[in-house]
């Protein structure tokens, strides 16, 4: 945990003045609501390019991201987010705030403590605007219609994204599919279930699959069943295509795997949401036969998915 974190901790844990419950009452019900930045968001996701290009470059930040998922980043917390933190603890969200569990690129995501003690995930998505930039890139490449809006309000359009996250996960969770529980959405801070326990995470597939934890191929066929099932109810269901599934973004707890990073995803009515749903099939296709399962036929799973023949 940064030192700044540490003292901001301290201090607000002295001088926490809770809400009454008119003002949770009012809180909950702002959460139900769709911001203007939401809708605008929506509205730029249903301009955005071409998909091959689309695909490709999402490509190759993946594996970026990846390399960079390794390496130190250093903690900055600029005074906004701090204040969304503290405003969390507040409302007695968060309890206590530990270490860093993850430092993408788009976003941090740090283990904590709801105020009765529980395991708590706390995402915030970073609100530098190079960084938030090279993100949100792969969902709407270099639109200079983007651009345009981005230059107008960047952090308001972050909130939105980490509402667009909050909200995905709450749809998906509706329709039956294993995913953290939303918990509360401020400002560019979500909170969720933790998927682990005493901040130890759980594993992602793509460790799973390290030789040292010998799963059976009969234990990835049941995973496998299950992403697939999962799969089938993220299109009829929640009417939704995740847009980024892979082995790095579907946890495995409890013998159940939990899909994670959901910020992406987009209605089915979106332009591209079929070349995302076929790209998110290869990727799955891909990885689970690298782990010894026999997987059908892209056609058979992609009509299985859509319940289209
Ligand atoms: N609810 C959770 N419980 C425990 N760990 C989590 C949870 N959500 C995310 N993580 C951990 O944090 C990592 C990053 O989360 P996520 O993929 O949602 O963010 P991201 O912005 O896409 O980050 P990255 O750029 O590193 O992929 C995950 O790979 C996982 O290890």
């Amino acid at each position: 945990m940064s030192k700044k974190v540490d003292e901001f901790v301290t201090k607000t844990e002295e001088e926490l003045e809770k809400p009454t419950e008119e003002e949770l009452e009012e809180l909950e019900k702002e959460l139900e609501e769709e911001t203007e930045e939401e809708e605008l968001l929506e509205e730029v996701e249903e301009k955005s390019p071409p998909p091959k290009e689309l695909v490709q470059k999402r490509k190759f930040l993946k594996r970026q991201k990846d390399k960079d998922m390794f390496e130190t980043v250093e903690e900055v917390f600029d005074t906004s987010t701090l204040m969304a933190v503290y405003e969390l603890m507040r409302r007695g969200v968060i309890g206590e705030l530990f270490g860093t569990i993850s430092a993408g690129k788009e976003a941090r995501v740090y283990c904590a403590k709801s105020p009765e003690g529980k395991d708590l995930a706390v995402k915030i998505y970073l609100t530098n605007t190079a960084e938030f930039r090279k993100g949100i890139r792969k969902y709407i490449l270099g639109d200079p219609r983007f651009e345009q809006i981005a230059n107008r309000g960047l952090r308001r359009l972050i909130y939105a994204w980490a509402r667009k996250e909050f909200r995905n996960l709450k749809r998906f969770a509706k329709a039956g599919i294993r995913v953290p529980e939303p918990i509360s959405v401020y400002k560019n801070v979500l909170v969720m279930e933790f998927i682990g326990e005493n901040c130890k995470r759980a594993p992602l597939l793509v460790e799973l699959a390290k030789p040292e934890n010998k799963l059976s191929t009969e234990e990835w066929q049941k995973i496998f069943d299950t992403v697939v099932d999962y799969m089938v109810k993220m299109y009829q269901k929640a009417k939704l295509v995740h847009a980024d599934l892979n082995e790095f973004n579907i946890m495995y707890w409890q013998g159940e795997p939990v899909i994670i990073d959901v910020s992406q995803a987009v209605p089915l009515s979106h332009p591209y949401a079929d070349e995302f749903l076929r790209h998110d099939i290869q990727q799955i296709r891909r990885f689970f036969s690298s782990v010894g399962v026999e997987v059908p036929s892209f056609a058979e799973l992609y009509s299985k998915i859509t319940g289209m023949e």
